[in-house]
């Protein structure tokens, strides 16, 4: 396991005489939550879902406030080299969330702290605790207010705080950009241990910095979500194209149509899948209803070792005449290209269609799957190099597929502010590309070693080919690595890291800065 090969630094005096101090250090911090020292009761803030990484914090600090998480900090700061990473729900892949000999914040401890309904001239939103599951928000601001943020992530067991320092993305996104783009004021704990509040006008440096900041300027305690009325109800499809092209087509046709006057998709993803019968991989896994299977004898004979599902789906209310639904749907799927008769449909309530991969975990839970390692890559890639893409990567290096979605789609850079943190390729158009492993325990998986090296060769690829892309949720081991993420905005990250955490105490776990000595 990379695990072991990563617990790079052995027990040293110094570090045991270290461990002292955070006992002694934490003894005076006078909080209102409570500290437990090592990795937790249950040990989870050495691990994340990823399972590719272990690093044991010195101990796990459940604050109940942003006073808390600033006591903290600021004790970090006195310290000679204690680093805080904040963790949401450790939902990260390669360890973001942990902090090697360090302090872990559980987030989750702030969950209930802010829920409160606002308009501010006739647009309503939400406030919500940085350590809130999006799956809480969604179901407390549905059934207490019947409203509900714009732009979600596929999975909800997700905290505010970590989507809001990644990007935060899934089929809304090409309308209302990412999460990012949907929030308006955050309560942010920096570095320094200041709490400030932020937003477009009020320290807007921290405000765009802490977007997609990857937890290196503050720790997120509060965050203004943008509602909408919910609806009641989803017609959820799926539709099947042997060709890339016309698959790409058609979700760019969907993505960039006007919505004025007439409706449109209000969630648009795809799929790569494998032209088999394998189980997880392969054209079972398209289905929405057990009662209607895919049949193959529909494939045209020029099918080739991979096909493509375009997702979508459309909201709509229980008093709504279905008729009119159907002929919505009609006239928006009648534009596209794909197989006649490789289309699926289901209608389910709103909250079930966006709780719709927690189903999927339950059933991964019970056949052990959800706990094996995933070493998952995400990038954006540019539209230009999306087919090239196709040819190379999923029509050759994973033409067996992954053990999971192998998620394409587009969405649009004008939607996403480009004043905040996140990186994302140049172009207007470009593809959320998710390679989410699964390795099942039995029989054998491929070792956790050979997947990562798949993704490396997967990102050589990119690189040799001069390919227009980013990795999303990044990890990267050197700095001249994160450099080149961050291309021309890298000056503007190391100077808002000097400004908002000069000493690099917070979230150690990214691997961009080491901490500082005290000044
Ligand atoms: C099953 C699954 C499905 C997913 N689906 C999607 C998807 O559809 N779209 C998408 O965009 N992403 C998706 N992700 C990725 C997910 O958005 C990120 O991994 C996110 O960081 C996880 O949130 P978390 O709350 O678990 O954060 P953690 O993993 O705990 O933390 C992530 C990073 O954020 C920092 N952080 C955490 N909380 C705070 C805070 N309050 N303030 C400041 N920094 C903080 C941490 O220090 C760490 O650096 C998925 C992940 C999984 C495992």
């Amino acid at each position: 396991m990379i695990a072991c090969l990563e617990r790079y630094v052995h027990e040293t005096d110094a570090e045991s005489r270290q461990d002292d101090d955070v006992s002694s250090i934490c003894k005076t911090l006078d909080l209102q939550g409570s500290i437990e020292f090592g990795g937790g009761s249950t040990g989870f803030a050495d691990k994340d879902f990823g399972g590719v990484y272990s690093f044991e914090p010195s101990a796990v600090i459940r604050p109940s406030c942003a006073d808390d998480v600033a006591r903290v900090v600021k004790a970090a700061s006195r310290s000679s080299n204690l680093t805080v990473a904040a963790r949401g729900n450790g939902h990260s892949i390669n360890g973001q969330a942990m902090a090697h000999r360090g302090l872990v914040l559980d987030m989750r401890s702030t969950e209930d702290n802010h829920f409160k309904l606002l308009t501010i001239n006739g647009v309503y939103y939400v406030d919500v605790s940085g350590g809130a599951l999006w799956e809480d928000v969604l179901k407390r601001c549905v059934l207490e207010f019947g409203m509900a943020p714009r732009s979600w992530t596929d999975y909800l067991s997700l905290t505010v705080g970590g989507t809001l320092s990644n990007a935060g993305v899934s089929g809304q996104a090409f309308r209302y950009g990412p999460q990012t783009s949907n929030v308006t004021e955050l309560e942010v704990v920096t570095g320094k241990g200041d709490v400030l509040i932020c937003s477009e006008n009020e320290n807007p440096e921290l405000f765009f910095g802490v977007l997609g900041g990857l937890g290196q300027f503050g720790v997120i305690t509060r965050a203004r979500v943008v509602l909408q009325s919910a609806p009641d109800m989803v017609r959820w499809i799926r539709v099947v194209y042997s060709e890339f092209d016309e698959f790409t087509q058609d979700a760019e046709l969907l993505v960039t149509q006007p919505v004025k006057g007439e409706s449109s998709f209000d969630y648009v993803e795809g799929f790569v899948f494998v032209n088999s019968d394998d189980r997880v991989n392969g054209w079972p896994s398209v289905s929405l209803d057990p009662k209607h299977g895919f049949e193959p004898d529909f494939l045209p004979p020029t099918a080739g070792s991979v096909l493509y599902c375009l997702e979508v789906a459309l909201h709509y209310n229980s008093d709504d005449n279905l008729s009119a639904v159907d002929t919505v749907v009609s006239r928006l799927l009648g534009r596209l290209g794909f197989n006649r008769n490789l289309k699926f449909q289901v209608d389910v309530s709103y909250v079930d269609f966006l709780l719709r991969v927690k189903r999927a975990e339950e059933q991964a839970k019970a056949s052990r799957i959800w706990d094996s390692p995933h070493p998952w890559l995400n990038m954006f890639v540019s539209k230009s190099d999306i087919a090239e893409f196709d040819r190379a990567v999923f029509k050759k290096i994973l033409k067996d597929g992954i053990g999971g979605p192998m998620l394409v789609y587009p969405v649009l850079r004008s939607k996403w502010d480009n004043r905040t943190s996140v990186m994302v390729p140049d172009e207007e158009i470009f593809y959320l590309v998710a390679l989410l492993r699964f390795t099942c325990p039995n029989p054998k998986p491929p070792s956790v070693e050979k997947l990562v090296a798949q993704n490396h060769e997967i990102i050589q690829y990119c690189n040799k080919r001069g390919s227009d892309f980013k990795l999303y949720l990044p990890h990267y081991k050197s700095q001249e690595e994160w450099k080149n993420h961050f291309g021309n905005q890298w000056t503007r990250f190391v100077e808002m890291k000097a400004c908002f955490d000069p000493m690099a105490i917070l979230s150690p776990g990214q691997n961009i800065f080491s901490r500082l000595p005290q000044p």
